[in-house]
């Protein structure tokens, strides 16, 4: 199985880069209602790729369904090659190894401190000396950028900005391969915004790490995404760089990529080197 290969990374996939999730004529459904129809989607390991779409789309179902936290009707979900469904109990506990999660709001344990919250998945999938559980803890929250300290502290007494980073040290304790963030900078002031972006941007560079991002964020989209995917009609109505967005003549595509925030976005941001205009 696939899980043990190199992570070399990619940014501007070409054609033999390796995918790293590949979603297939996936359908989701409550009850009567198709939220997801017939969806397709690849993800290149190393790359930062933006998921967007108007509110109520799928984008939430569909991180969620990848996670497996809700059920599929039918079509494909491969993790590093491999059909969960058709996987054995050991190569799933392999693939769960592989995947980190943060969730909007955090979802940290608040009766536990953040290296507590930062051990759990380590409990959960690894034998492991205390020792060394704290030394890993440390590692995590140096990692995103927290001071040592903020290890013996309850969510309670953290801001918004540090509670993101110390999920995202949580999502990153087993040292995954693919990071799914679910609207990781709203909440936050533009400058902790951006200064989140970029430490995604470093970890990619650094670890090798492949990312799912939603977002509404434009200043996100266009410094840090190396690509970008639309959800919409129950699909994966467009993907590529911003310049492929701002070719699509899809309205809803059309009003969030070339509105007048966007515009603004874009004249501020023309240097940076996300999937932005140039890149
Ligand atoms: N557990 C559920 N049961 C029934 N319907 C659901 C459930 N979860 C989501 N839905 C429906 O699926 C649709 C897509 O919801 P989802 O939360 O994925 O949208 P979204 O694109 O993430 O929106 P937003 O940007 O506002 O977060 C909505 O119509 C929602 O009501």
């Amino acid at each position: 199985m696939a899980l043990q290969e190199d992570q070399t990374q990619s940014r501007a996939h070409p054609e033999d880069d390796k995918v790293i999730l590949s979603v297939r004529d996936l359908t989701v459904a409550f009850g009567e209602k198709k939220v997801l129809d017939s969806l397709d989607l690849d993800i290149y390991r190393g790359e930062i790729l933006g998921f967007v779409g108007a509110s109520g789309t799928g984008k939430s179902v569909l991180m969620r369904t990848v996670l497996r936290l809700l059920p599929h009707s039918s079509g494909s979900i491969r993790i590093l090659g491999v059909d969960y469904e058709h996987a054995d109990e050991q190569q799933r506990m392999q693939l769960d190894m592989q995947l980190g999660v943060l969730f909007q709001h955090g979802a940290l344990f608040s009766a536990l401190t953040v290296k507590e919250n930062i051990q759990l998945p380590m409990r959960e999938y690894l034998d492991l000396p205390q020792s060394l559980m704290d030394e890993l803890a440390y590692l995590k929250i140096e990692m995103v950028g927290l001071a040592p300290d903020a290890a013996d502290k309850y969510p309670s007494e953290l801001s918004g900005g540090m509670i993101k980073r110390a999920a995202l040290a949580r999502a990153l304790a087993l040292d995954p391969a693919l990071v799914f963030l679910d609207e990781p900078t709203s909440g936050l002031d533009p400058i902790g915004a951006a200064e989140f972006d970029q430490l995604i941007a470093k970890l990619r560079d650094t670890l090798g790490l492949t990312v799912y991002m939603v977002t509404h964020d434009l200043d996100s989209l266009f410094s840090v995404c190396d690509r970008i995917a639309v959800l919409g009609q129950k699909r994966v109505l467009v993907e590529g760089t911003l310049d492929d967005m701002l070719a699509c003549d899809d309205p809803w595509v059309k009003s969030y990529f070339r509105g007048k925030r966007a515009r603004s976005v874009v004249t501020e941001d023309d240097h940076h080197n996300g999937a932005g205009p140039g890149k």
